[in-house]
Order: structure tokens, then sequence, then C-alpha cells
């Protein structure tokens, strides 16, 4: 079963190759500018701690909207339902950091993995903390989950989010306006700019998703992290959120929840089975890995994965 998988991870890697290379580097941040589009790894990581890998899987990528599942998953755990009172959890079938529904729909974001409901997230996760404190926690989250103390925020991104976030301070200072945020929209943002700026390889990102994949239990460290029907619910927002305006094309070439960033990678769960994370930076119009969905659209072929069957 090992080696079947094993060799699922090598076919697509194999299949998706020859993408490499095309799609659009993100540039809008501009540090995000300077990534390979020729850079392409893959990581599959397995409940009894084997990790596949293919290509550049040990080479650092900025996490980006991939962190949105983390801060989601601590948030829920710290404020509990009373999350759902700040952001909602349908599809948004806009850009990642559209603004237009925010003001119909009365402040309150479309879900957790929209720039908009990320932000939000971060606020109710600060929880009267400083922000350095929850930056740590998220930190401390993900190094435990990938079994890696080394992983960090890559400070230039960091820097260029923020020199660049008009779109961000304008998405939270309209939720501001609304009485949706709860802390000082430059704490928040501090929060939520950092969070994106995490750099992780494939190898760790895989890692770091198995306890969504195994009903919120770590299965490398044997501890609950959140209850199984919130995992279970973050897969669901993942499945139909993960991907903004793309969400249903991924869902009917994929089939399996997840959640990509304009870095370039993906974070895809396989419920009961395992974790895949793939980056390459070129993205299509809708700021998703492009070969990334190539490679997860074969793996998840052959390895027979889906959670529609
Ligand atoms: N889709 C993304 O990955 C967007 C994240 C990025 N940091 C932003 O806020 O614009």
């Amino acid at each position: 079963m090992k080696d079947h998988l094993a060799r699922c991870v090598a076919e697509a890697y194999a299949q998706a190759l020859p993408h490499r290379g095309s799609g659009r580097v993100a540039d809008y941040i501009p540090a995000l500018a300077k990534a390979d589009p020729n850079r392409f790894g893959f990581a599959l990581a397995l409940p009894d701690g084997t990790v596949h890998t293919a290509g550049d899987a040990d080479e650092p990528f900025s996490l980006q909207s991939v962190s949105k599942v983390f801060t989601l998953a601590l948030a829920l755990r710290r404020v509990g339902s009373a999350l759902w009172g700040s952001v909602g959890r349908e599809p948004s079938g806009s850009a990642f950091n559209s603004i237009v529904q925010l003001e119909s729909e009365g402040g309150l974001p479309r879900n957790p993995l929209i720039n908009a409901g990320a932000i939000a997230t971060s606020d109710r996760l600060i929880d009267a903390r400083s922000a350095d404190a929850v930056v740590n926690e998220i930190l401390d989250f993900v190094r435990a989950r990938a079994g890696d103390a080394s992983i960090a925020i890559d400070p230039e991104v960091a820097v260029s989010e923020s020199e660049t976030g008009a779109r961000n301070r304008a998405l939270a200072h309209f939720m501001a306006s609304f009485g949706t945020l709860r802390h000082p929209v430059e704490t928040v943002l501090s929060v939520y700019f950092r969070q994106c700026a995490i750099a992780m390889n494939c190898r760790q990102l895989a890692r770091a998703g198995l306890f969504l994949a195994m009903g919120g239990r770590d299965p490398l460290t044997g501890e609950q992290l959140i209850e199984p029907h919130r995992a279970r619910r973050i897969n669901a927002i993942m499945m139909l959120c993960g991907h903004y305006d793309n969400s249903g094309e991924f869902a009917f070439r994929v089939g399996l929840p997840g959640k990509s960033g304009v870095g370039g990678g993906i974070l895809c769960i396989a419920p009961g089975q395992g974790s895949i994370a793939v980056w390459s930076p070129g993205l299509t119009e809708a700021g998703t890995s492009l070969v990334g969905a190539i490679a997860l659209e074969h793996f998840a072929c052959a390895a027979g994965w889906s959670v529609f069957d």
C-alpha cells in the first residue's frame, strides 16, 4: 500500500512536471515576485509518520493564505462556535481580496478563508492578548505539528505585506466600521500579515495538516488538538471556500478539501488517509498554483482518494 502511494506521488509529479513554469507568480506583494516559477515540490504525509516527497519538497516557500487554516483551527479551539458571530461559512464566489459583499452583508465576511474572513478570524484569536503572543501561538502550533522548531516568519515578506497592504487595511477598516472587529485594525493586521509570511516547505506543511485528516488528533504526537467535529467542519470549509472563486473547479478536479495561497502552496486533506502539500509559484487567474492543482488532480486519481466516493 505504501509502495503504491509512493508510486502515486512519483506519477503525479511526473505528470505535472511538463507544466512547470506556467502560470503567473504573484507580484502584488513585491517580496513574493522573486519566487522562481520553475520550482515544484510535492509531499504526502501519512498518519504513521511516513512522508513521500518529490521535487523541491524541502525548499521553504511563503505560506500566505494556507496559514488561514491553522488560524481557523486555533480560533475555533479558543472561542468555539462564538467565532461564527464574526465570520460566515459560505463560499464567496469572488476574489480572495474582494470587498463588494462586505457592505451588503453588514460587514460580516462570507468565510474564514478569504482575506476579510481571515482578518476577522485573527481578530477573534487575539482574544485580548498581544499581537506578538498570538503570532507566537500560531508559530508554535505549526512547529509542533511539523515536528520542526526551525519554522519561522520570513521578515522580508512580512514587511512587504504590510507596506503594500492597502487593500487588506481597507477590508479591516471597513469591517471595523461595522463593529466586526474587537481589536484595533493595526493590531489585527500585525497578526494577519505575519501569519501569511510564515515560511514552510512541503514536507513540513504536509505533516502539519495531518490533524485535519485524523479527526483533529495529531497522529505524530497523539494530542487531540481540536474536537473531531471541528476538524470535519474545517475540511468542509476548505472544500467549499479554499480556493476563492476557483473552489468549485478544484472540488470538481481533485475532490478533496484544500487551501491555496498566492505563494503557490496548496494544502490538501484526504480525511482518514493523509495530508498532501504541493508548491509551485505560477498561479492561475484565481491566485492558486496552476501546477500544484494539476499534480493534486493526478495524485487523487492515481490514489483513488476522494471525499465523493
Ligand atoms: N490568497 C492569498 O494567499 C492572499 C494572502 C496575502 N497575504 C494577502 O493578504 O493578500
